[in-house]
């Protein structure tokens, strides 16, 4: 991991550096959102905090027509995404900055263009010093990721007799098991998998990675993290908003790909695994491996139908304004059966966990943005303050991964006076209260991670196919549509009350704030 944290007399955390060294950012797909959004910030935070090494620039690729000047504009000089930072620094700061970007534009002709490529790269190499080091970053649409490696391959930009060579692919990482298979096999041709780096931001939040050191660095928690003391475990992710404008991918996508086969998965991951033998990157993904692999995969009708509920949000009024139905978004077919909201059950069939339930939920335009797990422990075998009516079900452990991140413990104490009235109380952690220093954005985070050649925080190629092994039942059953419903919720509630059902037996969701939406229901779409 990039950046440890050491804990020092005087109350400071002071990060651990490890050696970042020389090299080149080549960000494919330069000209769309997500490098003006994610990635340039996140490289101008490695710069404000020195984390990037002397000798570093970028090169943006894609097709548009622009130059090395016109692309400095539009990710840093004119970019909404660094106001804040242009107005607390001079210019001539954002300037030395913006000059570390260069640009190369692709046209249309692959086999010229990438020659072209080749040739600005050694430039680039030769006269900034990067050391032969480069790191290719694929954030353009999935399909261009495999010939993309072929492209820099046939230009001998994968091999490292000169310097290391990476790829970081974006998800989604495929769109089934078979694809997800198919894309591993064609990098896999390019490049060896120690050279490529799937990210998965949710790995690079500083909660997520807590979980790791909750469970493994403390001897309080572990020894109830089993099923002899754990009742079920529940996972919310929920986003305010809609699906903005990216309703073009996500109508292809839905909640269950976008969501729900990475990023949530990755989190049980870390909760189901057993300890690795050390925090080396490959340890910790041997174990995730294990964890995904003991997900009980989900195979006859029945078993889906009772475990699994899909919706879509319909239109609604939030806080009085209008708010579009799912339907009605850009991008999006009007007849569209995506699911905005997903909810699964499932069991992990192995040692530690077996019959103990996980219910995992995520949507779109939810009353708030949350993502959270909650731990529940089982009721004490024997209950000798029953008559107050707190029994130790109450025992939460709650881990917010975002907003307020921090951990939550629910547990009964007394109430002080006669007798033994039992109430409820939280110690409560805020991670804001460790430091005042800046923690690092996820991209950040992530991208200085892989500068060092740290895969920790990537999903490794078995990984991904794990997950995808135990969603594609699900993704297949829904398709055939037979008997899966749709529900609709109204914008701005948490999703359709058939949700509840699923977890009725164990008590209900956790709800993580108060309920926004001016209206709430829910009806049968189709
Ligand atoms: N935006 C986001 O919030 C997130 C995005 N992602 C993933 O990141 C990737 C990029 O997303 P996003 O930026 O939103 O998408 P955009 O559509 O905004 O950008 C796609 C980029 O790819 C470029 N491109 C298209 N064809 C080629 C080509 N042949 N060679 C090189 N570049 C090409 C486009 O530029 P041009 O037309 O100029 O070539 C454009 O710069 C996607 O895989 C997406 O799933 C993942 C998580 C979040
Ligand atoms: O990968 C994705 O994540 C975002 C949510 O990320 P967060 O860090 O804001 O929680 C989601 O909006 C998007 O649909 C999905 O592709």
């Amino acid at each position: 991991m990039a950046k440890i944290l050491g804990y020092l007399n005087n109350k400071e955390y002071q990060p651990i550096m490890k050696k970042t060294e020389n090299q080149m950012l080549v960000i494919f797909g330069a000209s769309g959102d997500l490098t003006a959004r994610k990635l340039i910030p996140a490289i101008f935070n490695l710069y404000k905090g020195n984390d990037l090494p002397d000798n570093f620039v970028v090169l943006g690729v894609s097709r548009s027509d622009l130059g090395d000047l016109q692309f400095r504009s539009k990710v840093v000089l004119e970019s909404t995404y660094l106001e804040k930072e242009r107005e607390e620094f001079d210019e001539d700061y954002i300037q030395k900055f913006a000059d570390k970007l260069f640009y190369e534009d692709l046209g249309s002709d692959y086999d010229t263009s990438y020659e072209r490529l080749e040739k600005r790269i050694s430039d680039l190499d030769q006269k900034y010093g990067t050391g032969g080091n480069h790191m290719f970053y694929l954030s353009t649409p999935p399909s261009l990721y495999e010939p993309i490696a072929k492209n820099l391959s046939d230009q001998g930009l994968n091999n490292e007799s000169t310097g290391w060579r990476r790829i970081i692919v974006e998800k989604p990482f495929g769109y089934s098991l078979e694809s997800a298979k198919e894309l591993n096999d064609g990098l896999h041709t390019y490049f060896k998998e120690g050279q490529i780096f799937r990210i998965d931001h949710y790995l690079g939040k500083e909660t997520v990675q807590n979980l790791l050191v909750t469970r493994f660095a403390n001897s309080i928690f572990e020894p109830l993290w089993n099923r002899n003391y754990i009742h079920h475990v529940e996972i919310t992710n929920a986003e305010s908003v809609g699906v903005e404008k990216r309703g073009g991918y996500y109508d292809k996508s839905g909640a269950l790909r976008d969501m729900f086969q990475s990023h949530l998965l990755q989190i049980v991951a870390l909760i189901v695994m057993e300890p690795p033998l050390s925090a080396d990157a490959e340890e910790i993904r041997n174990e995730k491996l294990k964890a995904l692999k003991s997900l009980r995969i989900m195979n006859d009708d029945k078993t889906l139908f009772e475990n699994t509920i899909r919706a879509q949000y319909v239109s609604s009024k939030i806080d009085g304004q209008e708010v579009k139905g799912y339907r009605e978004e850009e991008g999006v077919d009007k007849n569209s059966t995506t699911e905005t909201f997903a909810a699964v059950k499932f069991f992990v069939d192995n040692w530690r966990w077996a019959d103990v339930p996980f219910y995992v939920r995520t949507a779109k335009r939810m009353p708030t943005k949350v993502t959270e797990v909650v731990i529940h422990f089982k009721t004490p075998h024997h209950q000798i303050f029953k008559e107050s009516g707190i029994s130790n079900k109450d025992n939460k452990l709650v881990i917010r991964i975002q907003p307020d991140e921090g951990i939550l413990i629910k547990f009964g104490v007394k109430v002080p006076g006669q007798g033994f009235e039992v109430e409820r109380a939280n110690m409560d952690f805020y991670y804001s209260s460790l430091t005042e220093t800046h923690v690092m954005e996820a991209y950040e985070r992530l991208l200085l991670d892989a500068m060092q050649g740290d895969a920790t925080l990537y999903a490794r190629a078995d990984e991904v196919e794990a997950a995808w092994a135990f969603v594609d039942p699900i993704l297949d059953y829904w398709k055939k549509g037979k008997d899966v419903k749709m529900y609709g919720y109204a914008a701005g509630v948490w999703g359709p009350e058939n949700a509840n059902e699923l977890i009725e037996g164990v008590g209900e969701w956790r709800n993580p704030s108060e309920n926004l939406a001016d209206e709430s229901g829910y009806c049968v779409i189709c």
